[in-house]
């Protein structure tokens, strides 16, 4: 049955609009139906009493506009929605009382949450900021600066010196080995940056345990962040020694197996220790942190968790909030950071106010892809694995060289060093190659001069170099998932000028397909108006996303005006 398709309010008038068949006998027509207030019971007085009806509808406005925006889109429910006072015809329709989801309203509910839910995560955002980070505020134990003992010294960087501390109390004996950094410049950065990472993704990095700001200091205000000792070795420590991958095999699988050496083994040992990395990667980038500063040194091995975590966030971006991102500005270390060196196009300005960034940080995200700045530092991480000859800070830095000669490209880079290849090399280039090459394709998608050609940290897990079985093996879902994987990856570019090149290869008269020649003259011949069309469509989306991205520039340049301070330090507890 047909619902009434209008009506209008006039006063204590109400004007519908009707479109059904009978058994409504003004189908079709305007009907001005005055109801007597005599007929009606006490509620429909009420609500016909002009006074009442100007509170109604104040109050009423707002919510019926939002309900109908999510629930009556495009259809009038004028009857079952408004409480029009027309008892002498609603009583012929049937009552309802619920909500009706229409396709506009779905469809407009649904972009609303996948827009709030997209990385880096607005909605998720705004949970982890007042509830998780309140709730976490009330229970977790605080401590201060006598409650610590320090150790030795681990490490002395640029921002900070490390330790290995344990707990004055003995009753606190049981949190274990500790170690403490005191950081100057950037610890409030680190210490913002380690507790949204317990929250969101704690397996990524190391067990943070606390951080303060600590001012009765000689040298000045410090920092202080404590985490669980997660073990001695780093990566980097790992890579140096002769053992390198076995000594990893054995701290992974707790004991020393006995088995002859050789690639495939080399190869399994590799790719677990690129299946942590990625994995913790993927858990930092999914909640919007970018670390910029991805190297073995900053991967250490958890004796505890038997797996590798990532430290030293004192570099790292949240773009959810917009907070360490300074465009212009970079902490990199030359040797692992990815040729654009900045994670955001220099075009986009310094973060604005957290609210804005939070809105924005979706689109912001998608327009930079800044996560691929961390894939290309893995990457070279990779390729040291897979060439010990690589692992020295020297050989790198003159690897990169050879990659900048190469336009950062690995397949050129390969056809320059491969026919003159020490024996080194070689054997890395045939571990890469081990079933069916597909350890080099992946790592030829995470090392790339563009960051948009780049793999993500989660298609990279997705890429069967981590199936078990090697590429003749491979299940039908692996295989499709390696099609899917090439799909997104491809270059369209090149996959059009692979398609011209094979029409013209495998084209002759005979069979209908086409020469060379007749595909020069095809080019030299085609009417000039049919390629403007997608041309001109391609030059149009390009310039409406330039359009997007200088708006949305301008919009948060204006906002950055205004002096900006620290809000966030808020957030970190001083010492009393
Ligand atoms: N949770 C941890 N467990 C064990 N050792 C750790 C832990 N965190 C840091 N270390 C050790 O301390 C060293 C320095 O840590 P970190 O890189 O965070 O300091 P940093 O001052 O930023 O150093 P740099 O500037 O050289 O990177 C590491 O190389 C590692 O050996």
């Amino acid at each position: 049955m047909a619902a009434p398709a209008g009506v209008a309010g006039l006063g204590g008038v109400k004007i519908h609009t009707l479109s059904s068949k009978p058994p409504y006998p003004f189908l079709g027509k305007r009907l001005r139906i005055k109801p007597s207030s005599d007929s009606l019971p006490n509620t429909r007085k009420t609500a016909l009493n002009p006074k009442t009806c100007v509170v109604c509808a104040a109050g009423g406005e707002l919510i019926h506009a939002v309900r109908d925006l999510f629930v009556g889109v495009g259809v009038g429910l004028p009857c079952t929605v408004m409480e029009c006072g027309d008892i002498i015809y609603r009583s012929t329709l049937p009552r309802s009382n619920g909500l009706t989801l229409t396709a506009p309203g779905a469809v407009l509910a649904l972009g609303a949450l996948s827009y709030l839910w997209a990385t880096p995560g607005v909605a998720p955002g705004f949970f982890d900021m007042f509830v998780l980070a309140f709730a976490e505020r009330l229970f977790r134990p605080t401590y201060r600066k006598d409650d610590f003992v320090l150790g030795k010294k681990l490490g002395e960087g640029a921002f900070g010196v490390v330790y290995k501390v344990s707990l004055a109390k003995p009753s606190l004996k049981k949190e274990g080995e500790l170690v403490l950094k005191k950081a100057t410049e950037y610890g409030a950065v680190e210490i913002w940056m380690n507790e949204r990472v317990r929250r969101a993704c704690a397996n990524s990095c190391a067990d943070f345990v606390y951080g303060f700001l600590e001012s009765s200091s000689k040298k000045g205000a410090e920092y202080w962040l404590i985490w669980r000792f997660e073990g001695e070795a780093t990566l980097a420590d790992l890579m140096l020694s002769k053992e390198f991958p076995y000594n990893v095999e054995t701290l992974i699988l707790g004991e020393v197996q006995d088995l002859p050496k050789g690639l495939e083994r080399e190869n399994k040992i590799i790719q677990t220790i690129m299946r942590q990395l990625l994995f913790a990667l993927d858990g930092l980038h999914s909640t919007g942190i970018v670390h910029r500063d991805i190297k073995p040194q900053n991967v250490i091995f958890s004796e505890g968790a038997r797996t590798f975590k990532i430290i030293d966030l004192g570099a790292a971006t949240d773009l959810r909030v917009g907070i360490n991102y300074i465009p212009k500005e970079f902490l990199l270390d030359p040797r692992y950071a990815a040729p654009e060196q900045y994670i955001m196009s220099t075009q986009t300005p310094s973060a604005p106010s957290a609210p804005v960034a939070t809105a924005l940080s979706p689109v912001l995200w998608q327009l930079n892809l800044p996560d691929r700045f961390d894939i290309y530092s893995a990457g070279l991480i990779f390729l040291q694995m897979a060439f010990p000859s690589l692992r020295t800070d020297s050989s790198l830095i003159q690897f990169n060289r050879q990659l900048k000669r190469c336009g950062y490209d690995l397949v050129a880079w390969r056809k320059s060093v491969e026919p003159r290849a020490n024996s080194e090399l070689r054997r890395g280039f045939e571990l890469l190659d081990l079933d069916g090459g597909i350890g080099w394709e992946l790592l030829t998608s995470m090392v790339r001069y563009k960051a948009r050609q780049r793999t993500s940290a989660k298609a990279a897990l997705a890429h069967p170099y981590f199936g078990r079985e090697g590429l003749l093996a491979l299940s039908f879902m692996q295989n499709l998932r390696l099609q899917l994987f090439r799909a997104t990856q491809q270059d369209y570019g090149e996959a059009a000028k692979w398609v011209i090149r094979l029409m013209a290869k495998s084209g002759t008269e005979q069979d209908g397909g086409f020469t060379e020649a007749q595909l020069q003259e095809l080019r030299e011949r085609e009417p000039k108006k049919k390629a403007k069309a997608p041309r001109n469509a391609l030059a149009s989306v390009l310039r409406l996303q330039r359009k997007i991205v200088r708006t949305l520039n301008e919009s948060m340049g204006e906002l950055n005006r205004r002096r900006k301070s620290l809000w966030w330090s808020r957030w970190i507890p001083r010492e009393e």
